[in-house]
């Protein structure tokens, strides 16, 4: 039997960096029906809605789904929703993990093997706001039931993993009610990883010593915004963007996609860095079981890193269908 892949390609370079990934993941040969679909900001611009419920149904009828990159306007506008926002809340993808690893080209950071649990449900992305004349209010929600769940999707990670080390970002010193909560929930949480050596950071320190020593971080668990930040800032450490990959992941089923966003100043150049998809589709691999697969397409992506041609965010002059050769390339070699 195979594997039913959902893809959504979305807006900007996202029309690039999925067919880079999909034409990956042929070449491993493993046995993967594609089903399209669409979602974003052309699709409420064309449809009136940025997520058709056709789309959450071909989700549904997937056993895994790779998205691109979506635009959300930073004005409001009415009708529009942001489409990875609304399917992380839509199916439940309660946890946001974001591997930032060092890898084989002059400007990443060596040393660096962390991950950033981030919670994919609430926090400020409720995106409850309100205006009052010239003052505007926005509700941060904290669940004892999404931070419980959370912690013990981060403790899994820490404990499967050589350090064990688990860091639970917040700001609870200014927020003891809703980030207390969450520093509080995970704190009980760990009484059942007793394998898990645990401390508490406070978020700012947390992005200071990410910068200076890196490679003292393993697995870093927090709120939906502190992640979000924080992801982008671990991404830069080990070379950009272009090379981030994430994982959407509910009970049901699970969301890929690169960090990075439909980057409208390069998009329909053909210059996208399609490492941060092509590394989210490795993810997807692993999430179904493919192990073999995940890590050959990691080694295949390294390997292309290392021998180049590279993309113009790495230095060099490559095109997205370029480097993907390359990794298809490399992938026969091991
Ligand atoms: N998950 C998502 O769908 C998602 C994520 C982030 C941003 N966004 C949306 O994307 C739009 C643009 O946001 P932004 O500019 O802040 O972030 P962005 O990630 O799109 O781009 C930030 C910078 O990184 C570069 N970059 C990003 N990915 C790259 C890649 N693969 N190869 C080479 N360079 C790359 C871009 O050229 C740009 O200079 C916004 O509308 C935002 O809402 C969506
Ligand atoms: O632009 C959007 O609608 C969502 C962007 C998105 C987020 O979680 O805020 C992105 O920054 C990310 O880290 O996935």
């Amino acid at each position: 039997m195979g594997y039913r892949i959902c893809l959504i390609e979305g807006d900007g370079i996202g029309h690039e960096v999925v067919p880079a990934a999909r034409a990956v993941l042929e070449a491993t040969g493993l046995p993967l029906e594609f089903v399209e679909a669409e979602a974003g900001w052309e699709t409420f611009e064309r449809r009136g809605t940025s997520v058709p419920e056709e789309t959450v149904e071909k989700i549904l009828s997937c056993h895994a789904t790779l998205f691109g990159a979506a635009t959300s306007p930073t004005r409001k506008v009415p009708g529009f929703f942001g489409a990875i926002r609304y399917l992380r809340r839509r199916l439940d993808l309660y946890a946001n993990v974001r591997p930032a690893k060092s890898r084989p080209i002059p400007n990443s950071r060596p040393g660096v093997d962390l991950v950033i649990v981030r919670e994919n449900t609430e926090g400020l992305y409720v995106e409850q706001e309100r205006r009052y004349l010239d003052v505007a209010i926005a509700d941060a929600v904290i669940s004892k039931k999404a931070s419980e769940r959370i912690g013990r999707v981060a403790l899994r990670i820490a404990e499967g993993r050589t350090r064990k080390t688990l860091h639970i970002a917040h700001k609870a010193n200014v927020l003891p009610l809703t980030q207390g909560l969450f520093l509080d929930t995970v704190r009980e949480a760990a009484k059942d990883f007793p394998l898990v050596n645990v401390q508490d950071i406070i978020v700012d320190n947390c992005a200071m010593q990410l910068v200076m020593r890196p490679e003292r971080f393993d697995v870093i668990v927090t709120t939906n915004l502190l992640g979000d930040i924080l992801s982008d800032l671990t991404a830069g450490l080990v070379g950009g963007l272009g090379l981030a990959p994430s994982a959407n992941i509910g009970d049901t089923t699970a969301v890929f996609e690169p960090v990075h966003g439909s980057a409208p100043d390069i998009a329909g150049q053909g210059i996208a860095n399609p490492t941060a998809a092509i590394l989210s589709a490795a993810m997807m691999l692993d999430y179904l079981g493919e192990k073999e697969a995940a890590r050959k397409v990691e080694r295949a992506v390294d390997l292309a890193l290392e021998e180049g041609p590279l993309t113009p965010d790495l230095g060099g002059s490559a095109t997205t269908k370029a480097f993907t050769e390359a990794v298809i390339r490399a992938l026969g070699r091991v």
